[in-house]
């Protein structure tokens, strides 16, 4: 089997661990039976050969296919890299719900997606990854009673993603460690404020709402603060028309939302300033993940 997981950006700004969106860049991985388990890595992380001895894809998606059939057949994983790694490109959730969907196919055992998202969340304590790399589009998740709840919208085509990816990484668990244990009244307010207004936006298509409803005061100054320059790659991007600009996930990369018409004129814009960082211009993923071939 084949399947295709798209990298995701969450929080969106104010959506701290609830809001997140698909982009059309994807982890492929194929799966199939051997007389003994392999594993081959291309792209992120091909020189990396932890990844051939302790792969976090390969033991959740045991985990799943041994609860399933009560087997521990063996495999080989062909894994096929695009997202990069600790750039907040959501590259830990895309192998969560790639290796759980992946087991049910190859135990033949029909899932929801729904029920392969509230096994994700067993794995990741946060929504916002793993809804819009489980559904596509654009995702506002809670989670009650260890169940996900979500809603989700699709995103327009006449919409694009300049994704301004850095060479230094930032790990999700160690910048939470940063992140303060309380918030004083009027930030919870600011925040959870703009994350319902930053949600109807989307779910209206009222794109001229989302830069004000984009502003966020828990979580981005702090980590920001680790990679100075991207509190100019924001300024760029919104001085040059983008409708959104906020960090992705925990970091390094800063996400923008843009009419298609203006994605050359910001990405060339955040180029000409920042050579040594990746600028990509990307598609909004509305699928989720894909099993392309069973
Ligand atoms: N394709 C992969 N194969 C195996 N392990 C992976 C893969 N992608 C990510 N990982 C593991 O997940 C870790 C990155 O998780 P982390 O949460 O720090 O970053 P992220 O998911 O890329 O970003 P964010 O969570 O901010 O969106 C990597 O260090 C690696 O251990
Ligand atoms: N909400 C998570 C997203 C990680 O991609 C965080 O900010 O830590």
């Amino acid at each position: 089997m084949k399947i295709k997981i798209p990298a995701t950006s969450a929080n969106l700004g104010p959506g701290f661990d609830c809001l997140g969106l698909a982009i059309a860049l994807y982890n492929e991985v194929c799966i199939k039976p051997s007389s003994y388990q392999s594993i081959s890595v291309k792209g992120e992380g091909e020189e990396n050969v932890k990844l051939k001895k302790n792969n976090i894809f390969v033991s959740i998606f045991y985990d799943i296919y041994q609860e399933l059939t009560g087997r521990k057949d063996s495999f080989r994983f062909e894994f096929y890299n695009n997202i990069p790694f600790s750039r907040g490109l959501g590259s830990s959730s895309a192998v969560i719900v790639g290796a759980i969907a992946s087991a049910y196919e190859m135990a033949g055992v029909k899932a929801s997606r729904e029920s392969i998202l509230n096994k994700a969340i067993l794995y990741e304590t946060h929504p916002d990854n793993i809804a819009p790399a489980v559904y596509g589009g654009f995702t506002s998740s809670i989670v009650e009673h260890g169940k996900v709840k979500t809603l989700r919208k699709e995103l327009s085509e006449k919409l694009k993603v300049v994704m301004v990816i850095p060479d230094r990484p930032m790990s999700t668990a160690q910048s939470r460690t940063l992140l303060p244990k309380s918030y004083l009244m009027k930030n919870t307010v600011y925040n959870l404020s703009r994350a319902s207004l930053l949600t109807a936006a989307f779910f209206s298509e009222n794109w001229e709402f989302l830069k004000v409803a984009s502003r966020d005061c828990m979580h981005e100054h702090r980590r920001m603060k680790q990679l100075k320059e991207l509190f100019e790659v924001r300024e760029i991007a919104l001085k040059n028309g983008a409708l959104m600009s906020t960090l992705s996930g925990s970091g390094s990369s800063f996400f923008s939302l843009v009419r298609a018409e203006d994605a050359q004129k910001v990405a060339i814009a955040l180029k000409n300033a920042f050579g040594m960082f990746r600028v990509e211009i990307f598609e909004l993923d509305n699928n989720g993940f894909e099993i392309v071939k069973s």
